[in-house]
């Protein structure tokens, strides 16, 4: 069963904000479009994202992070720079439209990989995070946050054990076992931080299992009954 509270109080947007988390080879790509799928089967009009990347510019920012060996304050940073620029371009419009959002990654990564794996202060990226994520708006100033967050939590010897079946490793694939344990612990630090937000899922099971898991969760939070938007009266 994954571990997922009922939905947190609906925020002052139109759409659905949904991050997809987890540690290299958790299993996350391989259930993006199930996860879209499921909900367009609900009624909703899915953006299907990803950081680093989501806009030009910050694609480009992405093929720095995955190939320029850098520090790993720059390396917050660029993460940081990509996600303004995502948010403003891409993932605010849509949901001032009332589409669901679903980004492959989200601001927890640049704690779990840069705090947790790096060492980056995390007071300074909680800052950052604030900083960076409050938008304009005609009312006051919003704080941009997913409303949940998918996490596939799976030990990272069996995330490379999968990985090295399957691809090339990038500049952050190919760290060691001990980076990706302390990366782990930086996603079960932000879970044990919001734990309304996320949503457990055990990827350490046979996908089919994991995909139902994935369902329980979208369910279990009323996504799958259709959007939230409020209807609009004439
Ligand atoms: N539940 C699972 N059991 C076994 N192998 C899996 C499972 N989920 C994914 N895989 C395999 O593990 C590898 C990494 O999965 P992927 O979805 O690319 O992970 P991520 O996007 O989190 O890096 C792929 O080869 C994929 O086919
Ligand atoms: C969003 C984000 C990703 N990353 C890393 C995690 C991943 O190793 C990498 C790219 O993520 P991902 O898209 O999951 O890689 P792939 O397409 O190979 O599955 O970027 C950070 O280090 N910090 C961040 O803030």
């Amino acid at each position: 069963m994954p571990t997922c509270h009922t939905a947190a109080p609906t925020p002052a947007r139109k759409g659905l904000f949904l991050s997809i988390e987890g540690i290299d080879g958790a299993g996350k790509s391989s259930h993006l479009a199930t996860i879209a799928q499921a909900l367009e089967a609900a009624g909703h009009t899915v953006v299907l994202t990803r950081e680093p990347g989501g806009t030009p510019l910050a694609e480009k920012i992405r093929a720095l992070l995955l190939h320029e060996g850098m520090d790993a304050r720059c390396e917050a940073l660029l993460a940081f720079a990509a996600r303004r620029q995502h948010l403003l371009e891409t993932i605010v419009p849509a949901l001032e439209q009332g589409h669901t959002v679903v980004s492959d990654r989200f601001t927890d990564a640049t704690f779990a990989y840069q705090g947790a794996g790096r060492g980056v202060d995390w007071v300074a990226l909680e800052w950052l995070e604030q900083w960076v994520q409050t938008t304009p708006a005609a009312d006051s100033p919003h704080f941009q946050s997913p409303d949940c967050t998918l996490w596939f939590d799976l030990p990272p010897a069996i995330a490379a054990e999968r990985l090295q079946k399957a691809r090339t490793p990038d500049r952050f694939e190919a760290q060691t076992l001990a980076f990706f344990t302390n990366v782990a612990a930086g996603y079960a630090r932000r879970a044990q931080q919001a734990p309304e937000r996320f949503c457990r899922i055990d990827a350490h099971q046979p996908i089919a299992q994991v995909a139902t898991q994935v369902r329980q969760c979208l369910a279990q939070r009323g996504y799958l009954s259709g959007p939230t938007t409020p209807p609009v009266y004439a």
